[in-house]
């Protein structure tokens, strides 16, 4: 379970969020859509506990980022796009191994889990060579691997698919479905309407640090009788002078 309230975040007298508020319940994919600039990964960010709020509240599971972020981190498992973080110079297993200790995890959890997740992403061929060399595609399963060695409960991904290719994007979204089907609590940011639509249960869009919009997808496609894209143009104000 997620819950933000009244989120606020300032760089210096730049008001990046201005009163953010949105809820996610454990088995949910929340999309967070807007445009460049709007505030998606400084919130993603206050989620990972990697930036501190100025403002309002934030809760996962229950535990505010203000006063847990040690046990926060435990529960949550983080992908950003963009590169994936591999170390190119340790092996697919060393780099999850990694991963797990920074999560206190003794080494014969870290082995079962590394059974489990080699199996799910059939890494069998290469989780013993060195990543240096590895695939977009398969530098990406390990990157998921590592993420959820601790096995969290909530997974949060910023723009996970941008710059992959068809194939690489489906690993992703898969994935998405699978922590859906876990029950676990999901957020992520996409620039994509066609991935909203497949993969999310809830949306906020986000415009200039404010919502303009949030709830159930199918509630807001009803309510506005548009498809996301033009919805998603209207709330965000853009496109009207063509
Ligand atoms: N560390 C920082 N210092 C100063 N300004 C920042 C910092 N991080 C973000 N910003 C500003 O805050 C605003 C929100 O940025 P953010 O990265 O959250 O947007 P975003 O919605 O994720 O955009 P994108 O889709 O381009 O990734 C932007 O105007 C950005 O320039």
């Amino acid at each position: 379970m997620i819950e933000v309230r009244g989120l606020k975040k300032n760089f210096k007298n730049f008001e990046a969020l201005k009163g953010i508020d949105f809820i996610v319940a454990k088995g949910e994919v929340l999309g967070l859509l807007g445009e460049n600039g709007a505030g998606k990964t400084t919130t993603l960010r206050i989620l990972a506990t990697m930036l501190k709020p100025d403002g309002g509240t934030v809760k996962l599971n229950g535990k505010n980022v203000l006063d847990s972020a040690n046990e926060i981190r435990k529960e949550i498992g983080i992908l950003f796009g963009g590169e994936s973080g591999i170390y190119d110079r340790l092996t697919a297993r060393e780099n999850i191994v990694y991963y797990g200790e920074l999560n206190d995890m003794t080494k014969d959890e870290i082995d079962d889990r590394i059974k489990h997740l080699v199996k799910v992403f059939n890494m069998e061929e290469y989780i013993d060579r060195r990543a240096g060399k590895f695939s977009k595609g398969m530098k990406q399963k390990v990157a998921i691997a590592r993420s959820i060695v601790h096995n969290p409960s909530i997974m949060l991904f910023d723009e996970p698919t941008s710059g992959l290719d068809v194939g690489g994007a489906r690993i992703i979204q898969q994935f998405i479905e699978t922590c859906k089907a876990e029950g676990k609590t999901v957020i992520f940011s996409s620039h994509s309407m066609a991935e909203v639509e497949k993969l999310c249960d809830r949306v906020a869009v986000i415009h200039k640090g404010k919502i303009v919009e949030s709830g159930y997808l199918k509630e807001i496609k009803e309510k506005y009788d548009k498809n996301m894209e033009d919805l998603f143009l209207e709330l965000v104000g853009e496109g009207n002078e063509l």
